[in-house]
């Protein structure tokens, strides 16, 4: 390897700074200089690239989102913009690049893998939608957060006996909705991988009322409903009065939680040791506690509706 390149792409994630550090220190350790790319592919195609040290990056492990910068770009999605990126880290003489991101920044990846670039993946989005991996950079801290402010919003509802209805993200992964009610943040759940409908979700809220228990949390994950829509038709067939509260990017900023910057560090490491050994178009992920690595283009293959989870919910919100 000759020069390391990094980047962080998508949304920012708790975590990614922690990622950073882990990379920029390993390499460092290895004799590697990093460069660090700021805003994400649209900025490795602008060339906005300058020196990472270990000294610049020492401090940032507990910092939320990203230092590098990210972005969502539509010129890297085309050949010509990535054929531009190319040039730029031709330019620059870097050979080996880390992509911090999601879904769609691993497939940029591979994109650029494909390209000749030497090229390692870490999974970085609080969405935990990649199948591959247990758990993505991000992910904890936002359902820490998550949990958080549901914890605020029950008490309001304890004390009006009301029902509140609260989107989190995700995107189209049911992830955070999940494991926050596993957390006992929530009485009824709707997920893309277990989708209600408004009946059901009446039926579910009724009989919790009639049984006694009149502060109701409703989660859902966004981009499932017209939540206008499915309010009033709470408030209508069951006739009682329901908020809703969509936490919104709230839950992408903060500091990362201890599990995400051991994660993160971890899994530094590991992609600049793949690079090392000369490894290229694989991504880092954790698999029963330990890491582990795929080939990019394989990051959703493995189905993963996590079932063994949602057996859990069964018993605990009955
Ligand atoms: N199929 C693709 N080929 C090339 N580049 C891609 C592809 N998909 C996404 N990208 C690049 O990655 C960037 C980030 O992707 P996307 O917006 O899907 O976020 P992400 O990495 O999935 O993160 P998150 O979902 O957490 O926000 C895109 O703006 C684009 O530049
Ligand atoms: O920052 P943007 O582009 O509005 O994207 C929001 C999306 O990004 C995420 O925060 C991370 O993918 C999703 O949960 C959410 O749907
Ligand atoms: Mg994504």
């Amino acid at each position: 390897m000759k020069k390391l390149g990094i980047l962080t792409s998508g949304g920012d994630a708790p975590g990614m700074n922690a990622a950073i550090r882990a990379v920029v220190k390993a390499a460092n350790y290895n004799d590697i200089d990093v460069m660090g790319i700021e805003g994400g592919y649209q900025g490795l195609i602008e060339g906005r690239i300058k020196p990472l040290t270990s000294k610049l990056v020492e401090n940032i492990a507990d910092r939320g989102g990203t230092i590098l910068k990210t972005s969502r770009s539509p010129e890297f999605m085309e050949e010509a913009g990535r054929k531009k990126a190319l040039k730029v880290l031709k330019t620059f003489g870097i050979d080996s690049l880390i992509v911090i991101g999601g879904d769609g920044s691993l497939k940029g990846a591979q994109k650029l893998h494909e390209l000749g670039i030497n090229v390692i993946g870490l999974p970085g989005t609080i969405d935990n939608d990649l199948t591959y991996t247990d758990y993505s950079i991000g992910f904890d801290t936002t359902l820490n957060t998550i949990l958080e402010c549901i914890g605020k919003i029950k008490d309001t509802d304890y004390s009006h006996d009301k029902t509140t209805i609260v989107e989190v993200m995700g995107r189209y992964c049911g992830d955070l909705a999940l494991h926050c009610a596993l957390a006992g943040g929530g009485e009824i759940i709707s997920t893309p991988e277990k989708k209600l409908n408004f009946d059901t979700i009446c039926s579910k809220l009724s009989s919790r009322i009639n049984s006694g228990k009149k502060d109701n949390l409703v989660i859902v994950t966004e981009y499932m409903y017209d939540l206008a829509e499915l309010q009033r038709y709470i408030e209508e067939k069951l006739n009682m009065s329901v908020r809703t509260t969509v936490l919104g990017f709230i839950q992408r900023g903060g500091n990362p939680s201890a599990f995400d910057r051991i994660l993160a560090s971890q899994m530094g490491v590991t992609a600049v040791e793949l690079l090392i050994n000369g490894s290229s178009g694989l991504t880092v992920g954790i698999k029963d506690n330990k890491m582990i690595q795929r080939k990019l283009e394989n990051i959703n293959d493995e189905k993963n509706d996590r079932q063994d989870k949602y057996r859990f919910l069964e018993p605990l919100l009955h």
